[in-house]
């Protein structure tokens, strides 16, 4: 299980996000909703290290981490891509595995390609790659060594159908392997598929905690933040 306990980064003017404190389960995706500005991303970013939170514990199957969820536990999918440009596909993933210290051969990175629809661009430059194929691509690296806990921003931002059926797929095999995942996204009832409980964060902390099969994401949205 993880356990976040009162994390919080704030910027200055009081900006940001937190006190917040979750949970996920193993094989369980908490989804995470707010309008723009709630604090998502600054609450992603910082578990996974990117900005530190000034404050919090983070918990991971009763171990005590500190303020952030180490690289080689945690496959990271941020809502704006931060790939190399200038590396293809296959480079990129190999790096993304150097800096999570996973040792994986070119075999099973190409394999792992593969499985993620990105064979056909393993050897282009992410800078030539259409919206769609770097989400492919960023969804690949965060599943890669398929890590303790995935933390997943937006994730189908620009996938067409095909890449969101694949990551559907991809999502489920993980879950059904024990791991666990915290997912943003704008479209509810993306959550009421894969999420068994949402959180709606408001101004950076948590408004609400809701049970999708309850009621589902877009009725406590409303309930929470009116029409
Ligand atoms: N580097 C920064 N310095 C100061 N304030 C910031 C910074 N980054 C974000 N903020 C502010 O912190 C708040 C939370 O921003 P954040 O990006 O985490 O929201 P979000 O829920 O991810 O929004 P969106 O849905 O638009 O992606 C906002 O009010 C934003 O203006």
């Amino acid at each position: 299980m993880l356990e976040v306990i009162d994390a919080q980064r704030r910027y200055r003017g009081g900006r940001g996000t937190g006190p917040v404190s979750l949970t996920v389960s193993a094989g369980e995706v908490l989804g995470v909703v707010g309008p723009n500005g709630a604090g998502k991303t600054t609450l992603f970013d910082a578990l996974c290290g990117v900005g530190d939170l000034h404050a919090g514990i983070v918990r991971l199957d009763g171990r005590e981490l500190g303020r952030r969820l180490p690289a080689e536990l945690c496959g990271f999918l941020p809502e704006q891509s931060r790939l190399f440009p200038q590396l293809t596909a296959l480079q990129a993933c190999r790096f993304e595995a150097a800096m999570r210290r996973l040792e994986m051969e070119e075999d099973a990175l190409g394999e792992h390609l593969t499985r993620f629809g990105c064979a056909g661009f393993r050897d282009t430059e992410v800078r030539r790659l259409s919206q769609g194929m770097t989400r492919r691509l960023g969804i690949a690296c965060a599943f890669l060594g398929a890590p303790r806990v995935v933390v997943l921003d937006e994730p189908l931002n620009g996938l067409d159908v095909e890449g969101v059926l694949l990551f559907r797929r991809v999502l489920a095999d993980y879950l059904d392997g024990g791991g666990m995942a915290l997912m943003s996204s704008h479209i509810l009832s993306v959550l009421d598929e894969v999420c068994e409980r949402v959180i709606l964060l408001k101004d950076g902390l948590v408004a609400a905690t809701v049970d999708v099969p309850a009621g589902g994401a877009e009725r406590a949205y409303l309930e929470v933040f009116g029409r």
